[in-house]
């Protein structure tokens, strides 16, 4: 949940944050925010493509050095952007289960979250026979109910923002609401944080 958005009341100041997307694994988070640079101008910037750009691909880093290994990267990669000013306009789609580390989800407690939310029967059809995300080994349909399960929570209590991914929603409709969205809240003076006089 964000402490940072709107700007406190009177600075007349909108710090401007990135907007952190999570969302169980195939939920459409890069998907939407590459749509969201494409068609709204914001820095697309996705936590997996950088590690993959550094380090190779996340099933060998998995294979090679286990799951600890590969949060550490990720914890790392996502304190990195979360503070480089260069970020600060971005999309940034974070990995399934990257707020499930301890630092992570800290983190995320200051910052602008949108959660894409999705449920089994819209993601089940994408990750069938999947083999380039090892935490959804052996048998991808039953380790994503799994995993969401046990992850749902602290989506919720993170997002600042929660969309609607059921049904095959089309990405231009979530980013548009998106787009909506966060436009309102860097622009909503927050009265709540007012001094009375
Ligand atoms: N709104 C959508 N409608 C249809 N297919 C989608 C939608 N969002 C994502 N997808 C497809 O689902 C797959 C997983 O999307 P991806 O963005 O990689 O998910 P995540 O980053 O949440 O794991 C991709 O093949 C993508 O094309
Ligand atoms: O949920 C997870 O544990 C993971 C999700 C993946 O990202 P997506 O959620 O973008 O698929 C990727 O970070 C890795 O395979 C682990
Ligand atoms: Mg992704």
């Amino acid at each position: 949940m964000n402490a940072q958005f709107p700007a406190p009341a009177g600075t007349g100041a909108v710090p401007q944050r990135p907007v952190v997307l999570i969302g169980p694994m195939a939920a459409g988070k890069s998907f939407l925010a590459l749509h969201m640079a494409k068609f709204y101008g914001y820095d697309f910037v996705d936590a997996d493509q950088l590690i993959v750009s550094r380090h190779g691909v996340i099933a060998e880093i998995f294979a090679r050095h286990g799951e600890k290994y590969f949060r550490d990267l990720e914890a790392d990669t996502i304190a990195e952007v979360l503070r480089d000013p260069d970020h600060a306009d971005a999309i940034f789609s974070v990995g399934g289960g990257a707020p499930m580390t301890p630092s992570v989800r800290e983190a995320l407690r200051h910052e602008l979250v949108a959660y894409l939310e999705v449920d089994a029967a819209t993601v089940l059809p994408r990750i069938r026979g999947s083999r380039s995300r090892p935490m959804l080994r052996p048998d991808p349909e039953q380790r994503w109910q799994e995993l969401y399960e046990a992850r749902r929570g602290c989506y919720e209590e993170l997002a600042d923002i929660v969309l609607d991914g059921t049904g095959d929603r089309p990405v231009a409709e979530i980013a548009a609401e998106l787009h909506e969205r966060i436009t309102r809240l860097r622009t909503t003076p927050d009265t709540t944080q007012e001094v009375p006089s």
